[in-house]
């Protein structure tokens, strides 16, 4: 990562100069946490971690950065001698990258000085907001796809260089298995792959010309594009010629992509042609602005296709480009005591979760199977049975009683100081991991369309505490 200390909002820097003059000895504690899924879904899959490890460790002001700040006139030398200086100096906590998580639920925690705690809010929410949004909707799209593997084809596409490259990243956190970004695969370790582009076959004199010379250069490699005349007339035809010209050399002819047109009737018919050509084992690869959706319609349809690229609409998350993640004030902490902050505005939805808090996931006991998570205090042990909240402040039936689980604590240590506490894991490990968290997960949670919501409660301590600091802030007002 670059470092990318300046990237932040100006009203942080505002807010951290002010500190540094005001109230220099109290800690922040500030939660990362969203309140709507992306697309209607259920969950969002958790990302970013690594990004933000190295950014915070890294975190540190050039000369020319302290310069610059020195010239919009607003700071004061003692702020500014402070970031010359800078010595990240927190304790984050945080989720690993690729759970499942919901509304509400505290994905990162950071402690620390409070100056510097919220210099970070905007160089967090960038990361994880992105990386998130990114893998949830891969999630999504690699649902709908079972087991037919998705290429990530976004680069041209994505808003901008890192967009493209870290949401590579996320996408094979999200499930995809390949990305045709070569950055992205040098960077993460991911296969990089791809086919050829229009601009290949339109090179040549003719489409079978343009087949035979990609044979010749990679005989153990072809992949043909084949809708750039016709698909069924002419490409299917020149790839079934030039394949077993390879055939009869020895090759083994990898297959065909089609990029426009019904891909369903196109694929049906080409799997005809290539099959009573004796090419049952060529690949039919399909792209162009396909989703979750459009390639949930092909399978059902019954579409003979293989594998998947997938650009535009999962680099950008289009359908539903934002999540909105937060980075609230739960607590000062002020020579040791905690005291629970909370932020009341005119809508209740947007009540904030005090204090220093642990999420747990609740499991049927003796079983893997997740029904619910809670949001606790930190130093509290859970009961059993247990009167629980829903977290969300407007829910209906926000009162439960809940019995006979297992809970295990899903924040961990990952940063002490420069120390870094936690595993951080490749990208194909965390995708591995984010597939079983979400085989613990209730299927009807995780279907494309109108899913069953997940409960996340909060246990009647911190629902108390959240009512009480709640009424004591509005009290204040009075
Ligand atoms: N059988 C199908 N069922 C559902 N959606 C499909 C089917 N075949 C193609 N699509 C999708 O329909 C959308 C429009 O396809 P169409 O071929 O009209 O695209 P286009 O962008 O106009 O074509 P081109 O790439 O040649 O400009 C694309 O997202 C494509 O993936
Ligand atoms: O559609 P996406 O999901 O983003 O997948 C990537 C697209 O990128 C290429 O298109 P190209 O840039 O050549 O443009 P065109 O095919 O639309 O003409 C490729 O042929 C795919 O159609
Ligand atoms: O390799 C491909 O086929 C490819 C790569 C990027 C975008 N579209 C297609």
């Amino acid at each position: 990562m670059d470092n990318l200390s300046m990237l932040t909002d100006l009203y942080e820097f505002s807010m951290a100069n002010g500190y540094r003059q005001t109230i220099t000895d109290e800690q922040g504690v500030f939660d990362i946490f969203f309140r709507k899924v992306p697309d209607n879904g259920s969950f969002v899959i958790c990302a970013g971690l690594q990004q933000v490890v190295e950014s915070l460790k890294d975190f540190h002001f050039t000369k020319a950065d302290v310069a610059y700040l020195r010239s919009l006139k607003l700071f004061k030398e003692n702020f500014l001698d402070y970031l010359a200086h800078f010595q990240f100096d927190c304790k984050v906590t945080a989720i690993p990258e690729g759970t499942p998580v919901f509304a509400r639920e505290p994905l990162l925690t950071i402690q620390g000085p409070l100056l510097q705690t919220q210099l970070f809010e905007t160089l967090l929410l960038n990361i994880m907001n992105h990386q998130s949004l990114i893998a949830t909707k891969a999630r999504r799209i690699t649902f709908a796809a079972g087991d037919k593997p998705i290429m990530e084809f976004g680069a041209r596409r994505a808003q901008g260089p890192s967009s493209a490259t870290f949401g590579a990243r996320a996408a094979v956190i999200g499930g995809c298995a390949s990305t045709s970004n070569v950055l992205a695969a040098q960077k993460f370790g991911i296969p990089a792959a791809g086919t050829m582009a229009h601009a290949w076959i339109e090179a040549f004199p003719d489409e079978l010309t343009a087949f035979r010379k990609w044979a010749e250069v990679y005989p153990d490699n072809a992949s043909l594009l084949v809708d750039t005349y016709d698909v069924l007339k002419s490409g299917v035809p020149n790839a079934i010629k030039v394949f077993t010209e390879l055939k009869e050399a020895g090759h083994k002819p990898v297959g065909i992509r089609i990029d426009s047109g019904d891909i369903s009737q196109l694929a049906k018919g080409a799997r005809k042609l290539l099959d009573a050509a004796g090419f049952q084992d060529a690949k039919i690869t399909a792209s162009n602005a396909l989703d979750e959706h459009v390639i949930q319609s092909l399978l059902n349809e019954g579409a003979p296709l293989d594998n998947f690229g997938v650009g535009e609409k999962l680099i950008t998350s289009s359908t539903s480009p934002v999540l909105s993640g937060v980075y609230k004030l739960a607590a000062i902490i002020q020579h040791g005591d905690v005291i629970p902050k909370i932020k009341v505005s005119a809508s209740r939805e947007k009540l904030t979760l005090p204090g220093l808090k642990q999420v747990y996931r609740l499991y049927r006991a003796n079983t893997h199977e997740a029904f619910a998570d809670i949001i606790a205090l930190s130093d509290e042990v859970l009961d059993h049975p247990m009167d629980v909240v829903k977290a969300n402040p407007i829910a209906t039936e926000r009162h439960q009683s809940i019995d006979q689980y297992d809970a295990k604590p899903l924040q961990e240590a990952v940063m002490d100081g420069t120390t870094v506490q936690a595993d951080l894991p490749g990208v194909f490990d965390i995708q591995k991991y984010s597939k079983q968290m979400l085989q613990e997960i209730p299927a009807a949670t995780q279907r494309l369309v109108n899913p069953d919501e997940y409960p996340v409660y909060m246990t009647p301590r911190l629902a108390q505490l959240q009512e009480k600091r709640g009424l004591q802030e509005k009290e204040s007002v009075r």
